[in-house]
């Protein structure tokens, strides 16, 4: 209607209303980021294992060894998602904690399938509806060693045994399938910058090959799944692409609306093209033809689908997951041929951000609402209105940030699912919405630095309590009203979520303060001229602060 046309460039109005009934939602995770038990129950090692135990490869060198802990925990997790009365989790498999060595016809690992089996169970047990992830990063790692992982065709056919055995094991209580999480983060930074898993850095070559294996895998296992399995099972299975806006620097300008085009069409149109239209799209068979021609060489470095291949891609989407998290402005600019070519140089463009857009954690991550309901509206119109699910969307704060009333997390909730709410009224086919993330978790080359949970994680202590965030309370309410009812409710729940974190904040606080005072225990223990005083002096400030700390619970209790 009239008051939110986004056509008109309306970027900052708030729409209260609510979403459709039966819409569902959810919080995220993946099964490196947060089960740890990284050699557990028969699992084998997979790339990420190798890759986090590489020294340097992880900031502060850290590993998803342990993690959350998750794999010993999911119950406790069950009941937090319960508490917040999400309709669905979306979690992933680990290929090779049922498949150690990432082949069906040598070891199914049953202990890794009950795994699977009980998170399953347990999840329907309180009506929430699991979204499985087949692939999220973790390959074995034997096939990186044996076959060199994505850039072989042969994994086309190993990823779909795996995904095939998923079908037969879980698929009678499973629906909902993505079979790649984020593909293009495989590509690029697994294959082309070498900055996660496995760590290559084949320079405009191998995030092209790799792309290619995959979409040829989502398609063969989408296959494998509509003639096999699909008349008993009755379930779908998609995609999760994970991809960001680009807005014109400057939209009157040409040459700035089609780089901006470039940079959407290079991010989401190179896995989603093939899988709705049956091929790459023409702007990137187009730039990275005529870059490989002045590089001399024979062929395209971006391959060809056959025919056969292109028929059989397309139509292989029964839903879209979309990850989203940011925006950027782009304009065109030229890299001459030649000069170190790669998947970015190929784009011929360059991305901006305004300084004064909000960037709580993450580098690359700036809180910009608007540009999701562009990206959804984008989506829409070019390829002829999918079911799409919103499988990631959440921002992030840094390690050493404590403070649980996270203001940041509720106002990047509130904007960008509003902006979906927009988009819906669009006319957009969204049916779920997916938190990043349940927990604090292992945000890969990160480490532990980047905290995106809506509950934090205390890594330090070897439990990893969990501590919900005030978005927690924020994010059940927004749940509970499905949408925004109206100004005056919405205005009271930030107000309300903060009144709840911040005795969350003070325990927290008593327990850091604990375990600092411990460490310097130990770090003195050691040193004996101090140890008479030291320690005397520590333990009778922790029991003055536990005192405080109850005097302050009993008051509250009163
Ligand atoms: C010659 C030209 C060179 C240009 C070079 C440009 C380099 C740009 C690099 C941009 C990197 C953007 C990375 C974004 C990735 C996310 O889309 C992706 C989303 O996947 C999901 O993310 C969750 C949260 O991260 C994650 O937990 C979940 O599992 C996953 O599914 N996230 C990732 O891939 C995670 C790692 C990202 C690490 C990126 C580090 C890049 C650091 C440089 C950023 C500086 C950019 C500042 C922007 C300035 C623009 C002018």
């Amino acid at each position: 209607s009239e008051d939110f046309a986004w056509t008109k460039n309306e970027k900052t109005s708030f729409f209260y209303g609510t979403f459709p009934t039966g819409f569902s939602w959810g919080a995220g995770s993946s099964a490196y980021q947060t089960e740890g038990a990284w050699n557990t129950d028969g699992k084998g090692m997979s790339i990420w294992d190798a890759f986090a135990h590489k020294k340097g490869k992880i900031f502060l060198n850290d590993t998803g060894d342990s993690s959350c802990e998750g794999y010993f925990k999911f119950k406790d997790d069950i009941t937090l998602m319960k508490d917040m009365k999400l309709n669905h989790y979306r979690f992933s498999i680990s290929w090779p904690r049922i498949l150690p060595s990432g082949l069906k016809n040598e070891h199914i690992n049953e202990k890794g399938i009950k795994y699977y089996d009980d998170l399953i169970n347990m999840l329907l047990e309180n009506k929430i509806t699991p979204i499985v992830t087949l692939y999220h990063w973790d390959l074995p790692q034997v096939l990186q060693e044996k076959y060199g992982g994505w850039q072989n065709v042969s994994m086309v056919n190993h990823f779909n045994d795996f995904a095939n055995l998923c079908f037969e094991r879980f698929g009678n209580r499973v629906k909902y399938w993505i079979t790649f999480n984020n593909p293009w983060s495989v590509a690029v930074e697994g294959y082309e910058t070498g900055e996660h898993a496995p760590g290559l850095k084949l320079k405009g070559t191998g995030a092209y090959k790799a792309a290619h294996h995959i979409i040829k895998a989502h398609a063969k296992v989408w296959h494998t799944y509509d003639m096999q399995w699909r008349s008993k099972q009755k379930g779908l299975v998609g995609i999760s692409l994970t991809a960001d806006w680009g807005e014109p620097v400057d939209i009157t300008n040409q040459r700035d609306i089609e780089a901006a085009e470039r940079y959407i069409q290079f991010y989401m149109g190179w896995f989603a093209t093939p899988l709705f239209n049956g091929d790459y799209p023409q702007v990137m068979k187009d730039y990275i033809g005529r870059k490989s021609g002045q590089q001399g060489l024979g062929a395209s470095r971006l391959p060809v689908f056959s025919p056969q291949e292109k028929s059989y891609i397309k139509g292989t989407c029964d839903f879209l997951g979309l990850g989203h998290f940011t925006t950027r402005y782009i304009t065109q600019k030229n890299y001459p041929s030649g000069l170190g070519d790669s998947y970015f140089t190929d784009r011929d463009l360059a991305e901006l951000v305004d300084p004064q857009w909000p960037d709580p954690g993450s580098e690359w991550l700036y809180s910009v609402p608007w540009g999701f309901r562009r990206l959804l509206n984008f989506v829409k119109t070019q390829y002829a209105n999918p079911m799409i699910y919103v499988t990631e969307n959440g921002v992030s704060e840094k390690m050493l940030c404590t403070d649980l009333c996270d203001d940041w997390r509720m106002q990047y909730f509130k904007d960008y699912i509003n902006e979906l709410l927009k988009a819906i009224k669009d006319g957009v086919n969204v049916k779920g919405y997916t938190a990043w993330s349940l927990l604090d978790n292992f945000e890969w080359d990160e480490g532990y630095s980047e905290r995106f949970g809506l509950y934090y994680v205390d890594f330090r202590n070897k439990n990893k309590p969990r501590y919900p965030k005030a978005s927690v309370q924020y994010y059940k309410r927004i749940i509970s009203s499905n949408g925004f009812p109206n100004q005056r409710e919405v205005e009271s729940w930030k107000r309300k979520a903060v009144e709840t974190c911040s005795s969350s904040n003070q325990l927290l606080a008593l327990f850091n303060t604990g375990v600092t005072l411990i460490q310097l225990i130990f770090y003195f223990s050691h040193m004996e001229m101090v140890t008479e005083i030291v320690v005397p002096t520590v333990c009778t400030l922790c029991i003055l602060l536990s005192a405080v700390f109850l005097m302050f619970l009993l008051r509250g209790r009163l």
